[in-house]
């Protein structure tokens, strides 16, 4: 199986890309790192208990309704404005919930393997190089374009409810769209219309194919979890030395 790691930075075009990979004709399927970031702080969690205490005392509006048992949901702005401004906090929240995500992300990577034999599986993953996941990828895409459309993109998303300072935090909180492009194995540029990325998407599908070949081979246990331990060791080995060439 070939796990595609799908990365970019805040707004480049990321889901777009994700979305177009999950519906047909390709409907591979996906594993969203955004949403099991939200799964694992739902209330009740051990992720939202541990926000709850360490958060609750320094942003007053942390939950959206706190005595309220249906709706004490986290109120997500309020903590995206606090951790973006400041790098500490966000690595505090970073250490909570990466754990958790990269445990289930884990689990849903092997359910897909064994139980639903797919050939490709997505994990799309905004920090998917921050957070060293590509580890796990047999394949990195990225999808990338200039700042001023990603900039001009992540103001008019959602109605336009960041402020052009929220906005900068947010890019300047990952790494740079170069350097992810320096570290993947493949890049799709999105400056152009959705018909375009369309066209670089199936373009990409044809490239990362697995060999059946190679598929059929993996289904030998003991095989299968050779290859897996020589594909980490091999992606180890490559990353760090183009992490080393890039600084
Ligand atoms: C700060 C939070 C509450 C803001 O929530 P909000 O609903 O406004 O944004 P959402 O979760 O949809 O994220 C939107 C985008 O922000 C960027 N982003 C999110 N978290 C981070 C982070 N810790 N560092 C850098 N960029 C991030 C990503 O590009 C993501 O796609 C939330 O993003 C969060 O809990 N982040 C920590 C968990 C995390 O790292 N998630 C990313 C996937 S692992
Ligand atoms: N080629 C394109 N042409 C026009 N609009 C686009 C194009 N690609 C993406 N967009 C728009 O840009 C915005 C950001 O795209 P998207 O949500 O896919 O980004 P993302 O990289 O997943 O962001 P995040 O990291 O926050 O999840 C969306 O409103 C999307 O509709």
């Amino acid at each position: 199986m070939l796990v595609l790691g799908l990365t970019g930075g805040i707004a480049t075009g990321k889901s777009t890309v994700s979305s177009m990979l999950g519906a047909p004709p390709y409907s591979f399927p996906i594993i969203d790192a955004d949403e099991i970031a939200r799964e694992v702080v739902f209330p009740g969690t051990s992720g939202y208990k541990q926000i709850v205490a360490y958060f609750g005392p320094k942003i007053p509006d942390l939950l959206l309704d706190p005595d309220n048992q249906q709706r004490r949901f986290l109120n997500r702005p309020a903590l995206g404005r606090y951790v973006f401004g400041n790098d500490d906090e966000r690595k505090v929240l970073n250490h909570i919930t990466h754990p958790q995500v990269r445990r289930s992300m884990l689990r849903k990577i092997l359910v897909n393997w064994l139980v639903r034999g797919s050939d490709i599986v997505i994990l799309d993953i905004p920090l998917l190089f921050e957070a060293r996941f590509d580890m796990f990828c047999g394949k990195t895409l990225v999808v990338a374009c200039a700042p001023e459309t990603q900039r001009e993109r992540l103001l008019k998303r959602d109605g336009g409810i960041l402020s052009e300072k929220e906005a900068e935090q947010r890019i300047d909180a990952q790494m740079s769209i170069e350097k992810k492009a320096w570290l993947a194995d493949i890049v799709i540029w999105n400056d152009e219309d959705l018909d375009e990325l369309k066209h670089k998407v199936n373009q990409v599908v044809a490239q990362i194919q697995p060999s059946k070949l190679r598929t059929w081979i993996e289904w030998v246990p003991p095989i299968g979890a050779l290859m897996a331990l020589l594909s980490l060791a091999k992606k180890y080995f490559s990353d760090t030395e183009r992490r080393e060439k890039m600084t």
